[in-house]
């Protein structure tokens, strides 16, 4: 390519350039379809494991039972939060964002590990296994210190999913609560090149190290247009008002209105849209599933009639679909979380995407450098 920038080359935002190869996750829009190291997200979210997943999307394969035990065994030892980071977290405002304090979590993770400049992939495996461990350990304390309740020591009889909400909510969790949230970090876990995962891909292609692209993506994940959208999606529910004695078509009527309003005074409602796919989020129609178990759970009709309202006014309207930060945000309301810890939640499962391509990224390097096309000032020079 010329070096000599050629404006009608511009593709703003990036949209439809392909960049590189990765051969972590396909996300084909024409088939609605989403596949990691080549099974569909849906099987994998069926009948599988968090750990399961991790080892797969970092590896390649899924592990043998050999392999699943002692990857479990390791996650299962690096999960309590480690007593500098929890001086570090309280000394952390809480009028500051969880996110803010992920960020801060996984960079002082890096300066205090001893493998913090081995890029090797051994090294890396060991980071980002050590780090997808501890992370829940900062989403749970956080979110309890706010609350004003104390830290809650790690459960090692535990999967990782039962063991998050143990941490967070000092209560053994329902079977049902626990496959819908193993289900939502299943299909967090990993999209191809997405502004955190890209960002993660440009630090590491400087040759930085994994705790800086870990550190970098999640303060891309942050933003309403990516991760943050899911918090969005419930303040729009409790801006709409949650009424716990309406019905299920009560609540949609008011959602429509709501909706219609919106649309009218041209806002961007989050939770719907999507870069890459434009019928419809391959992940929707399974954490969809994940919610409607939820809500019969916990028997909260006035919920989906909210989500229905939305869902039907949006379509109608523009024709846009939800994306997986629309049902994910109700799920992680009637799971109990408060609203600033649900980026935070799609932090801890992003984890194992985001070093996947740190490790990919190195394996066949080249600076993510692209050139710009300059508008400013003609030369000019000082009197
Ligand atoms: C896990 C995730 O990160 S999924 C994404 C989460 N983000 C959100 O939910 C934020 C809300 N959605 C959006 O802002 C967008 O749909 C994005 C950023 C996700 C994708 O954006 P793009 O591919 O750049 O599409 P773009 O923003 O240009 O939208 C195309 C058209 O649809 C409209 N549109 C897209 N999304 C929405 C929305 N959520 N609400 C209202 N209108 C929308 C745009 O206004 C635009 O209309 P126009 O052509 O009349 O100007
Ligand atoms: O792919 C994207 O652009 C955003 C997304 O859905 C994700 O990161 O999960």
């Amino acid at each position: 390519m010329t070096q000599v920038p050629n404006t009608e080359e511009i593709k703003k935002g990036l949209a439809g350039v392909v960049v590189d190869y990765t051969a972590i996750s396909k996300v084909n829009p024409e088939t609605n379809s989403l596949l990691y190291r080549g099974y569909p997200v849906q099987e994998l979210a069926a009948r599988c494991s968090m750990e399961e997943v991790a080892y797969l999307l970092w590896n390649g394969e899924l592990p043998t039972q050999d392999q699943l035990a002692e990857f479990e065994a390791r996650e299962r030892s690096g999960r309590s939060l480690d007593p500098v980071l929890k001086q570090v977290v309280d000394a952390l405002p809480t009028t500051s964002h969880p996110m803010d304090v992920c960020r801060t979590a996984a960079s002082v993770h890096g300066a205090r590990n001893a493998l913090a400049a081995d890029s090797s992939r051994e090294a890396n495996l060991t980071k980002a296994l050590e780090l997808f461990a501890a992370m829940p350990a900062v989403v749970a304390y956080d979110q309890r210190r706010r609350r004003g309740q104390d830290l809650i020591e790690p459960r090692s009889d535990l999967g990782y999913a039962a063991n998050f909400l143990w941490m967070t909510f000092g209560e053994e969790p329902a079977p049902e609560v626990v496959r819908a949230f193993e289900v939502s970090m299943i299909l967090y876990a990993e999209h191809s090149f997405n502004a955190s995962t890209f960002t993660a891909r440009v630090v590491t292609s400087t040759l930085s190290d994994l705790h800086s692209a870990v550190t970098a993506a999640i303060g891309a994940l942050k933003g309403p247009l990516h991760g943050g959208a899911n918090e969005a999606v419930m303040e729009t529910f409790e801006e709409i008002g949650i009424r716990t004695d309406e019905s299920h078509e009560e609540a949609k009527t008011r959602a429509k209105a709501w909706m219609d309003a919106a649309l009218a005074a041209k806002k961007k409602v989050m939770g719907f849209g999507h870069r890459v796919y434009k019928h419809g989020d391959s992940r929707v129609p399974t954490m969809k599933a994940a919610l409607d178990d939820l809500i019969a759970f916990y028997g909260r009709p006035e919920v989906l009639g909210l989500y229905d309202g939305l869902e039907q006014s949006m379509d109608e309207a523009k024709g846009i679909k939800p994306n997986l930060d629309y049902p994910t945000g109700p799920a992680y309301h009637l799971m109990g979380f408060d609203i600033p810890t649900f980026t935070p939640l799609f932090v801890a499962s992003r984890i194992v995407g985001w070093t996947a391509h740190v490790m990919e990224q190195l394996e066949s390097n080249s600076l993510i450098r692209p050139l710009s096309a300059y508008n400013g000032p003609d030369e000019r020079h000082l009197d």
